[in-house]
């Protein structure tokens, strides 16, 4: 069970409100003034992946209280217990276990006394072999064509991750064999997917965890539907369907054999289950072997986490951060800004990630807690976000940390375009944190030749404050390896983050009200009688939906 801490009751948290007082006054152009080294003393390197941490608004002090804080709440022990098994999901009585999807090593890992490795690599094995026939067209639809086109129908932890990943090595996948996703149970979703494909080479995978999820369902019915005009007979579904689950007595009564389900556990959680079954798209798209590199990179990063001290340890330094701006500084959101378009689905990865593990008021007491716990994460590729919301992350009013991630080689070499987002990238960290002071704007204004009472109206408005914090992760090149250990990197950090903050990351208890609801309203959405029995909002909204449908 993991320890019950409450952290801004222990000595580290008394001692960095204390420092806040101080280093919050320093500006960074200050602190990078009085160290050259800061450079070197503020960032880690793991193979071909920098974190520089350089530009935070920090010290040594700050570090060695933070690493304190990490100590104080046990985090160390509670790192060995989510790698050995200990059930530390425990309002679900479950352990966490997606590191042992990618236990490269193989040695045991026990739960409830059985080693699951041999269950791990024989799911590995079926979705190899799967993978390798459809991929060499040694697969065959019902009329004895090879796949072209496979769709994943999956939502949340069954969709995101594919996503994600496909778009983030699609310079790996085979010409010839394309993925799509459906998510939304919005019938637009299934409908502009299914549009343009052949129900003779389509394979669907259906992905749910529990395999009772309403819009997977919903659309894995469409889908069979869809299938069938052509297709006819049932007996072809075989063919065109597998599916990815814990549940077979629900695979089964959908009509999927179970022969084509890959399994996987109740210890891998959605939003950590890209590495199992789930991720078999992504081995149909990248190929088995990528997929394995996938895995070993981010074993390469779990061992980084469970083996290196605190202070040069990736995940710990950045799940300590996020905890400095979001309690100590009262940053409300963090921003994941990757330059890299291939990563544009990576912030919103990690949306479920962090969101859906940290977004807990109620500590691992039980008791509300009464401070903040997870951010708000978004973010889009630069150097789009430039163009879009910059400006408040310049000059706004709200402190915004910021994760920047760019790849040192691009995939595209075209021209000097790499060049050119490279230059955006550092530059955007640097002036995030110098800024601009008003005698830069005003002699830049003296030196455009505007006069003396413009340059006295305008100047205010050029100011930057600078001193605003960013963390730059360069990588070499964006291959399945680094991908594997850059996504771990973020899974570890907020995991560092939930136990400091004592809540339980790995259940989602917030997400099954709004379910609860939507299956009371559904039935009353098949009539056209008047509804009364809500609130007045909600009987308006539902009877003008009714009015005008
Ligand atoms: O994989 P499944 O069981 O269909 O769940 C899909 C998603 O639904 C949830 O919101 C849980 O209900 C996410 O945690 C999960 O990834």
């Amino acid at each position: 069970m993991l320890p019950s801490i409450p952290f801004d009751q222990t000595a580290a948290y008394r001692k960095l409100k204390t420092h806040h007082k101080s280093i919050s006054k320093k500006h960074l152009r200050e602190l990078f003034a009085e160290d050259p080294r800061r450079f070197n003393k503020f960032s880690i390197r793991l193979g071909d992946i920098l974190l520089d941490y350089s530009k935070n608004r920090i010290n040594g002090r700050t570090r060695a209280y933070l690493v304190q804080l990490a100590e104080e709440c046990q985090l160390g022990d509670a790192i060995e217990q989510m790698f050995t098994g200990e059930k530390i999901n425990a309002t679900e009585n479950r352990a966490v276990l997606h590191t042992a999807l990618r236990n490269r090593s193989n040695t045991p890992v026990l739960v409830d006394g059985k080693d699951i490795m041999p269950d791990v690599n024989e799911v590995l094995e079926k979705m190899k072999e799967f993978s390798t026939q459809v991929r060499s067209g040694a697969w065959k639809g019902y009329t004895g064509k090879k796949i072209t086109d496979i769709v994943n129908v999956g939502i949340g932890g069954s969709d995101l991750g594919p996503v994600m990943v496909t778009e983030a090595l699609k310079s790996y996948g085979k010409k010839g064999l394309n993925v799509h996703f459906v998510s939304n149970v919005d019938g637009t979703h299934i409908a502009e997917a299914l549009k343009n494909l052949d129900p003779e080479t389509t394979l669907f995978m259906i992905a749910s965890k529990t395999f009772t999820t309403q819009e997977t369902m919903a659309n894995a019915h469409s889908a069979r539907s869809w299938f069938l005009e052509s297709a006819r007979e049932a007996e072809h579904v075989k063919k065109h369907f597998v599916a990815i689950s814990t549940n077979q007595e629900k695979v089964e009564e959908f009509g999927i054999d179970p022969a084509n389900m890959f399994g996987f556990w109740d210890w891998v959680g959605g939003r950590y289950s890209l590495w199992s079954a789930i991720g078999l798209s992504i081995a149909c798209f990248i190929g088995f072997q990528n997929f394995e590199q996938l895995l070993a990179g981010a074993y390469d990063m779990d061992n980084h986490f469970r083996h290196t001290k605190f202070e040069r340890n990736m995940p710990v330094m950045l799940a300590l951060l996020g905890i400095w701006y979001n309690n100590f500084f009262g940053a409300q959101t963090e921003a994941i800004l990757p330059y890299d378009q291939y990563l544009h689905r990576f912030a919103a990865y990690f949306q479920q990630g962090d969101m859906e593990s940290n977004g807990k008021y109620v500590g691992r007491d039980g008791q509300p807690v009464d401070y903040q716990t997870g951010p708000v994460i978004w973010g889009e590729p630069g150097t789009n976000g430039q163009h879009a919301f910059y400006q408040l992350i310049h000059q706004g009013t709200k402190l915004i940390p910021c994760d920047f991630i760019a790849p040192a080689i691009s995939h595209n070499p075209l021209a000097d375009h790499h060049k050119m987002l490279l230059s955006n990238f550092f530059a955007q960290t640097e002036a995030l944190m110098n800024g601009k002071t008003a005698a830069e704007a005003r002699a830049e204004l003296e030196a455009s030749e505007k006069s003396a009472e413009e340059v006295d109206f305008l100047t205010p408005f050029k100011v930057f404050e600078g001193n605003r914090p960013t963390n730059s992760i360069l990588v070499k090149k964006i291959t399945p390896r680094v991908l594997g250990s850059l996504i771990a990197l973020y899974e570890h950090k907020i995991f560092v983050q939930g136990i400091i903050w004592n809540v339980f990351s790995f259940d989602q208890w917030g997400v099954e009200l709004g379910k609860q609801l939507a299956n009371k309203i559904y039935p009353e959405l098949q009539n056209d009688w008047p509804i009364s029995d809500h609130d007045s909002s909600t009987n308006g909204l539902i009877n003008l939906y009714k009015n005008w449908r």
